[in-house]
């Protein structure tokens, strides 16, 4: 009954649209013919929005007795990821920044799921003794890792500092994930067969490793920061598929697709407001909700064909090309130097 509301609301809100475009740019030349132009401008951006909307993944394969760690899992891609893994019967651990948005959204997945195994840690993806606290109190306490989801994200961030002065971008979506990764190692491969999912985006593809200022100490550009940090995300795939060859752990990348989350929380232009208004209709038709925009990360953390498959790239549920740079052994080699000599001595 509620989805046939939300289905018809739908049809509504697109032949709505259609007639208010129709309305304001309509030349005269079919004014007798609007109701057909409203119709065929209708299944036009339905066809638009069923096409952006994404594939959701349809693997039955179950998580009882595994456990799963997300990061960043209390809003968006997260959120969605780790209310499917606990569908599935996993034990599923959400490292979050904030406590309290983490609580509210165990509470919401506990209760849609039924599944009580759902736990909130601490996480401070930008501090390196926060990392190094909660991988302490997992690596003593909990028994398993099958899965590790590296999925929280900053993007486009006004000049900022991690606690441990790197620059934010680089520092939370690269620098914070490796380290959590390296020292997650030994419970992963104790588990194997295991997975280590990262979270890239088709953004670093626009990225270039500015090695000689990794940290944007001379220059600082948003955008730029955001899609080196992506680009860090894969040359670390490339770098750790070589280094867990052989243990059974495989680690894989992926572009979750254009996704309506809060991510773009810090991304400030002339107006804040004036500008979500005029993103809105792009996002209803070029966006995917966040269910959608996690069924890349659900595919790539379970589909039982991928159980040997390491150092790849997925977008919309299946393998996609990633940039001829994070394909570069030297950078992803000369990338885990850099991030091994900052990790270890902080
Ligand atoms: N939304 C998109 O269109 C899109 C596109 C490509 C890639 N991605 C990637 O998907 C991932 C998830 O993003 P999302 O769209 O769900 O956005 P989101 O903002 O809803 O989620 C990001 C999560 O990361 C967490 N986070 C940020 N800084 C952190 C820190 N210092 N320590 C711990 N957690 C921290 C946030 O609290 C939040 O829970 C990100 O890595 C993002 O780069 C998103």
């Amino acid at each position: 009954m509620a989805l046939n509301l939300s289905i018809m609301l739908q049809l509504l809100w697109h032949c709505c649209f259609s007639f208010l475009l129709i309305y304001i740019f309509h030349t005269g030349s079919y004014s007798g013919h609007w109701i057909i132009a409203t119709f065929g401008l209708t299944v036009i951006l339905i066809l638009i929005r069923l096409h952006f909307a994404g594939p959701t993944y349809k693997g039955l394969e179950r998580l009882d007795g595994k456990t799963v760690l997300i990061t960043g899992a209390n809003t968006g891609i997260g959120k969605e990821t780790a209310k499917e893994m606990a569908r599935r019967g996993g034990r599923v651990i959400m490292a979050c920044r904030d406590l309290d948005k983490a609580n509210q959204a165990k509470d919401e997945i506990i209760k849609e799921t039924e599944n009580h195994k759902i736990f909130v840690h601490k996480l401070d993806l930008a501090s390196f003794k926060s990392i190094r606290e909660f991988c302490k109190n997992f690596n003593e306490t909990e028994e398993r890792l099958d899965i590790l989801i590296n999925n929280a994200g900053i993007m486009m961030c006004p000049k900022l500092k991690t606690e441990d002065g790197l620059e934010m971008q680089i520092g939370v979506n690269h620098f914070g994930h490796f380290l959590l990764t390296n020292l997650l190692l030994d419970k992963l491969k104790q588990c194997s067969p295991s997975r280590i999912v990262i979270v890239s985006s088709l953004m670093h593809m626009f990225g270039q490793m500015n090695f000689d200022d990794l940290n944007s100490e001379r220059s600082y550009g948003a955008v730029r920061a955001y899609s080196q940090s992506k680009l860090a995300n894969m040359l670390h795939v490339r770098a750790l598929m070589k280094r867990l060859e052989g243990t059974g752990v495989t680690v894989n990348g992926l572009h979750p697709g254009s996704v309506d989350t809060e991510l773009l929380r810090h991304f400030k232009i002339f107006s804040w407001t004036i500008f979500k208004i005029l993103l809105k209709p792009i996002k209803i038709y070029f966006f995917k909700n966040a269910f959608k925009g996690a069924q890349t990360t659900i595919y790539a953390a379970l589909d039982s064909s991928l159980e040997t498959v390491s150092g790849k790239y997925f977008s919309d549920c299946k393998p996609a090309s990633a940039s001829k740079l994070s394909f570069n052994d030297e950078d992803a080699e000369r990338l885990w130097q850099i991030s091994e000599k900052i990790t270890q001595g902080r």
